[in-house]
């Protein structure tokens, strides 16, 4: 249905090729997932398919048709059998729900009876009965999306391409969305996705085809999303130099009480001491486990006072000495 052969994609003034030499089939009525870090190639895949882009080198053949020989006119028409939904929904603002849905097949020339009858039908199948006369912006996130989706489905196409499709969606709203994409493809129609969504695809167990810098690495029959090292997280050592400024500030905080009673303490420098703190974080390897606490908020140079009779100690959570290992700082 799908076929790959070898393709190379370079865009003009590049010198990395987008994809190289990717080779791969999609059977009728397969869900694939595209997954990779950000430019490994996955939409420039889509593209091809679509024949929005043609390779450098090799072939792409879809529905039996060698998209090489393909000419611009007949594109058109090889398209309405290939619905495409991308990330930020791309429907058309002053058009109501049922005008974006139709407008695709009046440009195909379908008959009014035709489009009368398609319409309200696609409209049901992606849960939106109710909202036809709705603009795009009288729409939740998710709703938009359906739209787009009874847009791509409305000429009935074999094949449904999703570029990111939950990707500007809450997580409630995108399981409904990928719960409508399993459903349509339960129907028979071939589905691809390009995804970072490695929950779905790891729940999913579908087949997952895995790019790095164009290059296709992985084949899987029911694949999860494998490595995501390369999906962008918070840094842990972030939160850690938080934590250990706030209980740095903390003890500070002590010092000068401490040194306004008894006059017996040495100033310590918080930006010398932040500065240390962020050193210690950078030389720390990265890690997921919780965060060691401090070690240098056990090094200040305080002379041992009673800190309990400051009335200082509950205020910050040094009272009870078995919960040292408590982190500081934010916990939600
Ligand atoms: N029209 C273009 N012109 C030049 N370079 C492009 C073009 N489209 C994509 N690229 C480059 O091709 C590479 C692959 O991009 P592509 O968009 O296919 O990756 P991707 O895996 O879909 O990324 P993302 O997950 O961020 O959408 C990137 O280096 C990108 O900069």
């Amino acid at each position: 249905m799908i076929r790959f052969e070898n393709v190379t994609k370079r865009y003009r003034g590049t010198t990395r090729p987008a994809l190289n030499a990717v080779d791969f089939e999609v059977q009728r009525g397969e869900f694939v997932f595209l997954v990779g870090a950000s430019g490994s190639g996955k939409s420039s895949c889509l593209q091809l398919i679509l024949r929005a882009e043609t390779p450098s080198e090799g072939r792409v053949v879809v529905l039996g048709r060698d998209l090489r020989t393909l000419s611009n006119r007949k594109v058109p028409y090889f398209r309405r059998h290939i619905g495409s939904v991308f990330q930020d929904f791309r429907l058309l603002p002053n058009k109501t729900v049922h005008q974006n849905v139709a407008f695709t097949l009046q440009v195909t020339g379908a008959s009014r009876g035709f489009i009368q009858q398609a319409v309200p039908e696609v409209l049901a199948l992606v849960g939106l009965d109710g909202k036809e006369k709705r603009l795009p912006h009288e729409l939740s996130g998710g709703e938009q999306q359906r739209v787009a989706i009874a847009r791509a489905l409305v000429n009935r196409p074999q094949v449904l391409l999703a570029d990111e499709p939950t990707g500007n969606l809450d997580p409630g709203t995108s399981i409904d969305i990928m719960q409508l994409l399993a459903r349509i493809n339960a129907g028979g129609t071939t589905v691809v996705m390009a995804t970072h969504e490695a929950g779905f695809v790891d729940q999913m167990q579908r087949r997952v085809i895995e790019l790095s810098n164009g290059e296709m690495v992985r084949d899987e029959r029911r694949g999860g999303y494998g490595d995501t090292s390369g999906l962008p997280r918070l840094a842990p050592e972030v939160e850690r130099g938080a934590a250990a400024v706030a209980a740095l500030t903390a003890v500070l905080e002590v010092q000068r009480e401490v040194a306004h009673i008894t006059g017996a303490v040495e100033p310590l420098n918080l930006e010398d001491a932040q500065r240390a703190e962020a050193e210690r974080a950078a030389a720390a390897p990265a890690t997921d486990a919780a965060p060691e606490p401090s070690t240098h908020t056990r090094s200040v140079p305080v002379t041992t006072p009673d800190v309990d009779a400051l009335g200082l100690a509950d205020r910050l959570g040094l009272a009870d000495k078995n919960d040292r290992d408590d982190e500081v700082g934010p916990t939600s």
